[in-house]
Order: structure tokens, then sequence, then C-alpha cells
């Protein structure tokens, strides 16, 4: 590989389920050994590469056999559990024989949840890196069950993208992007570059999943809005094509894929706010006009004048969600006082802002 095309500093790649597994379900060894192939010679390039591998409940599905188990939550913790090991296993030795080491960490939602467990998360795969290792990070689906999970592994690499500052997040797929209809349907297709962070596109992806997959392609798109917002490249691809990694990494240009282009980077603390609505104490209901003004092209902060109902109690630095007359959510804030000071000075069209737009984040797909 030619180091001086090489677009990326950092990486963080996500392989959904069905990159990794075949038609019949079974882990599909010979595309893991071509990823973790690329993912090395990227590595002994000088790339620091973050990998996201779902893929746990897949490995799990093709051994254990009829177990009874009917519980969705008790199926995917057993099929998790047990095709994780699986899975880590056969990426330790495919590293290994790239003379590679990597790491299994496995995280939960919670493990986000306050800007202290955040930067917690951020040393661990920090010192990883620093360590020339490879981090291998999954969801802990065995004891994610509450409604604190993430939404898919989407997500969750959206997340540390943006937390470790990656230069860019490869979304590995079974189609090659985000086409304007159902991939293969008459008409349909493909979206090679997504300039806008504001773009609708919820009208042509249609919520259908592949067959192992968790979030779907309209999750995946508002991600990858949310994380090139945040100032980070985002390519969607086919993750079975060969050498995908090496080609997006080395000539985007001409693969074919969808490319959300990144927006200017924002500071950390919005980073990790724009991932942290489940954790969010109370909610505020804002009018039109401070709709208007919070979603527009300038950085506004939340005026007492534009809110109309406050819902739960919170405190000074409680993080609030923030909604339309509508109920869309359209952000999340931290709050520079607390509910009984707001409630107090509801009238005063003067007074300080109750989320100040240094600490708020406007969801990029909110029009
Ligand atoms: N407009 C669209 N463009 C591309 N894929 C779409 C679209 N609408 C729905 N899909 C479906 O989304 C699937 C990919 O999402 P998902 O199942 O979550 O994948 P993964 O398991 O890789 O995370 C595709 O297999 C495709 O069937
Ligand atoms: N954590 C789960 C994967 C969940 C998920 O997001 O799957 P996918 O949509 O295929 O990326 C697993 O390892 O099976």
């Amino acid at each position: 590989m030619n180091t001086e095309s090489l677009y990326y500093n950092s990486v963080t790649i996500k392989v959904g389920s069905n990159v990794l597994t075949q038609s019949n379900g079974m882990l599909d060894y010979q595309r893991i050994e071509h990823l973790a192939a690329q993912i090395s010679d990227l590595h002994k390039h000088g790339t620091r590469v973050i990998l996201v591998s779902s893929g746990a409940v897949a490995a799990g599905r093709s051994m254990v056999q009829s177990n009874g188990t009917k519980d969705p939550v008790s199926q995917r913790q057993l099929l998790s559990s047990v095709g994780q090991v699986k899975l880590v296993n056969l990426y330790s030795q495919l590293f290994e024989d790239h003379n590679l080491t990597c790491a299994q960490v496995l995280v939960t939602k919670q493990d986000f949840s306050t800007r202290e467990h955040y930067l917690n998360m951020k040393n661990c795969l920090s010192v990883l890196l620093d360590n020339g290792i490879v981090p291998i990070v999954n969801e802990n689906d065995a004891v994610s069950v509450t409604a604190l999970m993430f939404t898919d592994n989407d997500e969750l690499a959206g997340l540390l993208s943006s937390m470790m500052n990656t230069d860019a997040l490869f979304v590995l797929s079974n189609v090659d992007g985000i086409y304007t209809g159902m991939p293969g349907d008459e008409g349909a297709e493909l979206v090679p570059l997504i300039r806008e962070g504001r773009e609708d596109l919820s009208s042509f992806i249609s919520t259908t999943k592949s067959d192992f997959g968790r979030g779907g392609m309209l999750t995946k798109c508002r991600i990858a809005q949310k994380t090139a917002a945040s100032g980070i490249n985002v390519h969607i691809a086919n993750g079975t094509r060969d050498n995908i990694i090496l080609d997006l990494a080395t000539s985007p240009e001409s693969v074919q894929h969808t490319r959300f282009e990144a927006n200017s980077p924002r500071p950390a603390i919005k980073k990790w706010m724009a991932y942290a609505e489940g954790f969010a104490k109370a909610e505020i209901v804002v009018n039109q006009g401070a709709r208007s003004a919070l979603t527009g092209p300038k950085a506004r902060s939340v005026l007492l004048a534009g809110v109309v109902s406050f819902l739960g109690d919170f405190k000074k630095g409680d993080l609030l969600r923030i909604r339309d007359e509508e109920g869309v959510l359209i952000g999340i804030g931290r709050a520079q006082y607390e509910k009984a000071l707001a409630e107090r000075h509801l009238e005063d069209d003067k007074y300080r802002p109750l989320v100040h737009y240094d600490y708020l984040f406007i969801f990029p797909d909110v029009h």
C-alpha cells in the first residue's frame, strides 16, 4: 500500500453482523480473515484503528442448537455470550497471524452516562491505541437489557468515533450505501454524497433490516449525520466487497458507497452531549419561535422566553431533552440553573439563557 495515499490517520470501522455471516447464518471465516488482513495492513502503515464488531448473536446462533428459550432477552443473552467468545477468539488468532494484538472491550450505554464515565472509556481506548493494540468493541449484550441499550452498534460506533475523534468512521454493511429506495428495486439509485447535515433521508429509507441487523438503514443514516456533524467523515459501504477498507482509506472516490461530508469539528463536550440523550434528567418544551431559532443556521441559546413547559425536575448542570410543541425531540442541553429558578423567571425576557449554546446540541436531522 502506498502510505502517501492514505487519507486518514485514524479510523473507526463498524462491521455489521451480515458482513460477518454467510447466508446460512454461520460465521464467514474467509471474509473475517480478509477484514483482519486489511485492518492489519492499515495498522502497519500507521493508521490507528478501532474496530466495532457486531456478530456475537449471529455467531452464537450457529453454536447453540435448539435451546427452547423463547424470551427474546434471554435468547440474546444466551447467544451473545456464547458467540462473543467465538468471535473474538477468531479475531485474536487472525490478528496474531499479522503480529498484531487485539483487545476485547465490551460496553453498555451506562458506561457513557456521565462525563466521568465517558472519560474513563476514552482513557481505556486511548491506552490500547497508544500501545499499538486494536480494540474490538461490542455492546455487552449479556448485561444490556434495559431501555438504556444502544439502538445498535452503529450508534456505539458513532459515539466512539466522536469520542476518540478519529478522522473517519467506516460503516460496513451488506449494501453499497444509501439508495433512493430499497436496494435492488427499480429506479433505486445510490446516493454518493450527503453534504448538508440537515437533509431529510427518511422518505426513501425503508425500515427493512438485514437478517441479523438490529437498527436498520435509517438509524445508520441518523448516526452518520450526527457523526458527520461533529466533524468526522462517515463512509457507509459494502463490507462484503473485496478490499473495501483499503479502498476507502486510500481512494474513496474509486469505490461505490455513500459519504457524509464532515462539518467543522465540535468541542468535546458537544460530542458527548450528542449521544447523551438517554441520560437527560428532565425535558423542556419550546415554542415555534424558539424552535426555528434553535434549528436555524446561527448558534442560539435557549431563552426562558421560548420555553412553554417543563417535565420533571432538574438541577444546575443536569441534561435536558428539548422538544418542540409537537413532541419532536430537537436537541439536548445542559441547564445553567435549577427548575425552581427557571420557573420564577419564566416571564423575564432578559433573564440569562436556561441553556447556553456552548452546552447545546441540536440534532442535525431536525428540520
Ligand atoms: N434506502 C436504503 N438504502 C440502503 N439500504 C436500505 C435502504 N432501505 C433499507 N435498507 C436495508 O438496510 C439494510 C442494512 O441495515 P442493517 O440491517 O442494520 O445492516 P447491518 O447488519 O450491516 O448493520 C440493508 O440490507 C437494506 O436491506
Ligand atoms: N451486539 C450485537 C449486534 C447488534 C447490532 O447492532 O447488529 P448490526 O445491526 O448487525 O450491526 C451482536 O454482536 O450480535
